[in-house]
């Protein structure tokens, strides 16, 4: 058996620049990883099969059957598709939140084409894998490198970035799954500007997330999940990730980190609590 980490994705600022033709919209983001998430394991077997376990599996409601609802079915075909490799028993045990803004699915496809690309000795560049990746989701080829980075583009050009690792890393979400799209939609269209030179924590303390105020209008508690947090004793930045509804806390330590998460459990919200890979 093979296993893979498909860790959170968490976008320390996103600045939505242009909406285009194609539906998509241009972007920066800093893009950072955490140590933990879901898993994707593999074993050879006769056939193709899922089975999804874990605290969060209830949220995919295509549940273990092979259906490209799951992001793991679509990534396998698509390998098998580009590059021939023989069937697998795959396991995706799901602690992420789905639709949360912190990539779960994309890093679930992306583990899966990590394993797979073992399998079969793909290189990771490989231009063919990273463009199944890309097809698969904006976010998906920085979750297939699982790097800190400078993502443009609809967020797929990436740029690798030095880290912050090991920094204490805080997610909190208030258990209301928001829709990508819809949030892309609600987004006012005014361009902010672009993100700010200098070291990471600097760049990203003077950036935003702007798809906050749209994924705040169609779940309000987002904003109480912000105010616990920016009010967090040892707080150096917090902000919500993505298209939300899930946002972060990176913490002066491990305590501090670890207080908030008690605040944010006696809410009833959902945390995980972990640093930055
Ligand atoms: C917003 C971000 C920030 O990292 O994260 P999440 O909230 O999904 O975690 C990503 O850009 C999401 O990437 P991903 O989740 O892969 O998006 P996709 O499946 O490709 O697209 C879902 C929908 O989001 C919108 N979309 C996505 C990316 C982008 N640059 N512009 C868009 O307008 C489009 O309406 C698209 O149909
Ligand atoms: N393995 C998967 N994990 C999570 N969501 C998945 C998966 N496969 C398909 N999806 C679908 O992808 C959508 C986006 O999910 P997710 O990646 O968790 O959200 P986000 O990109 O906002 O963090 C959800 O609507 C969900 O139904």
């Amino acid at each position: 058996m093979i296993v893979e980490t498909a860790p959170a994705k968490i976008n320390l600022a996103l600045h939505v620049r242009r909406r285009r033709a194609d539906g998509y919209h241009d972007l920066e983001t800093l893009f950072a990883f955490a140590n933990d998430g879901d898993t994707v394991a593999m074993t050879p077997a006769d056939r193709w099969s899922l089975a999804v376990t874990g605290p969060q599996a209830r949220g995919l409601a295509s549940g273990s059957r092979w259906d490209a609802g799951n992001l793991v079915v679509r990534a396998a075909d698509a390998f098998a598709g580009g590059f021939g490799v023989s069937p697998q028993a795959i396991t995706l045990d799901k602690h992420l939140p789905v639709a949360s803004g912190i990539g779960g699915g994309s890093a679930d496809a992306a583990a899966t084409l990590r394993l797979l690309a073992r399998l079969a000795s793909v290189p990771l560049d490989d231009p063919v894998l990273v463009a199944i990746a890309r097809g698969l989701g904006a976010d998906v080829p920085a979750c297939l490198f699982g790097q800190t980075s400078l993502g443009t583009g609809a967020g797929e050009v990436l740029e690798p970035l030095r880290g912050r690792a090991g920094t204490p890393l805080l997610l909190v979400n208030p258990g209301v799954a928001v829709s990508t799209a819809a949030v892309f939609r609600g987004w006012d269209g005014v361009d902010r500007g672009a993100i700010a030179d200098g070291d990471l924590l600097s760049r990203a303390r003077a950036g935003r997330n702007d798809l906050a105020p749209a994924a705040r209008a169609l779940a309000p508690a987002i904003a109480d999940v912000e105010a616990m947090l920016d009010q967090a004793p040892g707080v150096l930045l917090s902000r919500m990730s993505g298209s939300g509804a899930t946002c972060f806390g990176l913490f002066a330590d491990e305590a501090s980190r670890d207080r908030a998460a008690g605040v944010a459990a006696h809410q009833g919200w959902w945390t995980m609590a972990t640093r930055i890979a």
